[in-house]
């Protein structure tokens, strides 16, 4: 990670695939350290949107920028990416499968352990280290998941609807735990997701964009007072009233 991490920048994103429109000039930045969510409807391109941003892929038009990044490789180097399903490997045990992004980068197997080993009473997992992927809840596994994106120490994490498979009570845990994390070790974000809560309780501004082809409709700043507990945030009018806003620009496809 570099001292004073990344921000991300978008110009003018346009993409098709084949006939397909799918993104048309997208644009917006997140300041470094600064958490946005992204919010759209389904098929819209999000995940597409990702990709870009960790320079998996190169867009048809304009241009993605990771810190002072602009080429793909750049921004791969800069950016940890969070697919939709954990895709932890069945035959490595949590562990193994927490320390994999050290030893993709040429860290021993045993030191990549150590390194890892003490993250796992701060993420909850604390005696499943030996655990097999199965052996593990859905909100472990996303935990291991987390924990082996954390450690490969880049400064963009981007989150392409982290908890989607969970169920409501784990998922409200897990967005919990997720906010603890980000206020203890700030890290620049891209939080893709379908709930409107969630991005609201962790992010500091979202964009919402429209069905296909993807424009941004609206970006909002999530400006509320600072609460202790979620049930507390959740009921302030403030809340209520962005939540409200989000859904109705959501129906409406305008702001
Ligand atoms: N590699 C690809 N080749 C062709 N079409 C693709 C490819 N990847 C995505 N698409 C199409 O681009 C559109 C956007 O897909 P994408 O997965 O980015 O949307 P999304 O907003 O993340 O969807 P969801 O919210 O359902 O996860 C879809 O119509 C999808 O079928």
């Amino acid at each position: 990670m570099t001292p004073d991490g990344a921000g991300v920048g978008l110009d003018g994103v346009a993409h098709r695939f084949g006939d397909v429109d799918v993104l048309r000039d997208i644009a917006f930045t997140v300041e470094p350290r600064r958490s946005l969510g992204v919010i759209g409807p389904s098929g819209c391109g999000k995940s597409t949107l990702l990709t870009f941003i960790a320079g998996l892929a190169e867009p048809g038009g304009g241009s993605v920028r990771v810190g002072a990044e602009t080429a793909p490789a750049g921004r791969l180097a800069a950016c940890a990416l969070m697919p939709q399903k954990d895709l932890l490997l069945p035959w490595r045990r949590a562990i193994d499968n927490a320390a994999l992004a050290l030893e993709n980068r040429g860290v021993p197997r045993k030191q990549a352990r150590a390194r890892v080993a003490p993250l796992f009473e701060r993420f909850n997992l604390g005696g499943f280290e030996q655990h097999w992927p199965h052996e593990l809840s859905g909100g472990m596994r996303q935990r291991v998941a987390f924990l082996r994106t954390l450690v490969a120490d880049k400064d963009v994490l981007l989150l392409d609807e982290p908890f989607g498979g969970l169920d409501a009570i784990t998922r409200a845990d897990m967005q919990d735990w997720l906010r603890g994390v980000l206020t203890v070790e700030p890290r620049t974000a891209v939080l893709v997701t379908h709930d409107v809560e969630e991005a609201l309780l962790l992010c500091h501004e979202v964009v919402v964009l429209t069905p296909r082809p993807a424009t941004v409709v609206a970006r909002i700043e999530v400006d509320l007072p600072v609460r202790v507990s979620r049930a507390e945030t959740i009921a302030d009018p403030a809340f209520t009233a962005l939540r409200a806003r989000i859904l109705s620009i959501l129906a409406q496809g305008s702001a």
